[in-house]
């Protein structure tokens, strides 16, 4: 059954799309499934204020897709604003809304690899000639802005092949931006489970483990010592599977990681919580490519920016939910991050006292430092 109730007699698509929304609650299984389609190379559509566009991941898609998708070679490319300023597109974008996202028109010499030359720049080195490209703002700007959202959430590169929809033809299955934040609402987190684990370091322990219906991430509590009426020492630590597992130099995540729980423990009593936020929010492949744009030359900040995303898409949110659930609304917080302080407060956690987390650099991640305290706020 079509999830978009039928509308009787005229009226225009934006009181259409009041009275659908108005009908229609939220569902964050919608956006869950065209998340798992994204990630299987299967087209997914996104209903916005103005309309609903119809996309195709670039990273998923390969020639073949493509053609089912877009058999006239009509459907742009969507980019993400960071993108169109490294293509230098930035003139042809809406100048009032720079931050908007940007469409490429397809033309027939603008094939697959092409696309994923202009969705991936890591290429850039190896495929530095490109264009000449025509761009605008694109149609649809709310659905296209959460298209780029829903490939991070997906940890695939922010590119799509779109179709608008058709005067007519309306596509019904569309999710809308309701449904994708209902899915990424840290209020539908629900703790699933607890259990006593003795780590190195802290073998008072329980680990509290919180997911929500749709999510794959887990994300996790430790908390140490036994409570003691003083607020909790508590760390925010946001996964980093290469600092974390693999011992990475290049940041200081696994020392940090480590610290903090000796930290707690020698504190008596606090919550390290391991939140599901590789990346500072884009995943790990994400991340990688991040890396490999650090080994071009470029910093931690402009990577991000050059890939399509924020500099930290990391809502603390999910962090605020979990403390609440644990019973704790004040906390001293191990944090060189302003921003951590300010999403727990936003999220209804106080922090009264911010504990600096500081570890010593090595040659690796000295710069990574450095561009912590200059471009981020980090009190290092
Ligand atoms: N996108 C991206 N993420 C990174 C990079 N280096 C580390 N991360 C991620 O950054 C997160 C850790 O955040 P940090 O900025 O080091 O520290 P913080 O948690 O904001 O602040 P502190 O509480 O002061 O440590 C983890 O999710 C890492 O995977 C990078 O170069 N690019
Ligand atoms: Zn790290």
């Amino acid at each position: 059954m079509p999830r978009l109730a039928q509308t009787i007699g005229p009226c225009s698509d934006r009181h259409r799309v009041r009275l659908l929304s108005a009908a229609t609650p939220a569902d964050p299984r919608a956006a869950a499934r065209a998340i798992d389609a994204m990630r299987r190379g299967w087209p997914i559509a996104i209903r916005g204020g103005e309309g609903a566009l119809s996309l195709l991941a670039v990273e998923t898609a390969d020639a073949e897709r493509l053609a089912a998708f877009d058999p006239h070679i009509a459907a742009p490319l969507l980019i993400s604003a960071g993108r169109a300023v490294t293509l230098k597109l930035t003139n042809q974008r809406d100048a009032a809304v720079p931050d908007a996202p940007v469409m490429i028109a397809r033309r027939p010499w603008l094939d697959f690899d092409t696309a994923v030359a202009l969705a991936d720049p890591q290429l850039d080195l190896s495929t530095p000639m490109k264009g000449p490209f025509r761009a605008t703002a694109a149609l649809v700007p709310d659905a296209a802005a959460a298209a780029l959202r829903l490939a991070r959430i997906a940890g695939l590169l922010p590119a799509f092949f779109v179709h608008p929809e058709a005067p007519g033809r309306r596509i019904a299955e569309a999710i809308t931006l309701a449904d994708i934040d209902s899915h990424q609402d840290p209020a539908r987190l629900r703790l699933v489970t607890r259990a006593r684990l003795p780590v190195a370091g802290a073998e008072d322990a329980e680990i509290v483990a919180f997911r929500t219906p749709e999510s794959p991430d887990e994300h996790l509590a430790l908390l140490i010592g036994q409570p003691n009426g003083a607020p909790p020492l508590v760390r925010l630590h946001s996964e980093c599977l290469t600092g974390d597992v693999l011992g990475s130099l290049k940041c200081d995540c696994g020392p940090q990681l480590h610290a903090a729980i000796h930290a707690i423990a020698e504190n008596g009593w606090g919550i390290l919580l391991y939140l599901r936020q590789e990346g500072r929010g884009i995943g790990l492949v994400n991340k990688l490519r991040a890396y490999a744009l650090q080994d071009q030359g470029f910093d931690t900040v402009d990577a991000n920016v050059r890939l399509g995303f924020a500099v930290d898409a990391r809502d603390f949110g999910v962090a605020g939910q979990m403390l609440r659930q644990l019973g704790q609304h004040r906390v001293r917080l191990l944090t060189n991050n302003p921003d951590k302080v300010a999403g727990l407060a936003a999220a209804g956690v106080k922090v009264v006292e911010q504990v600096p987390h500081r570890l010593p650099p090595n040659p690796h991640n000295e710069r990574y430092l450095a561009t912590k305290r200059d471009r981020t706020g980090h009190q290092l």
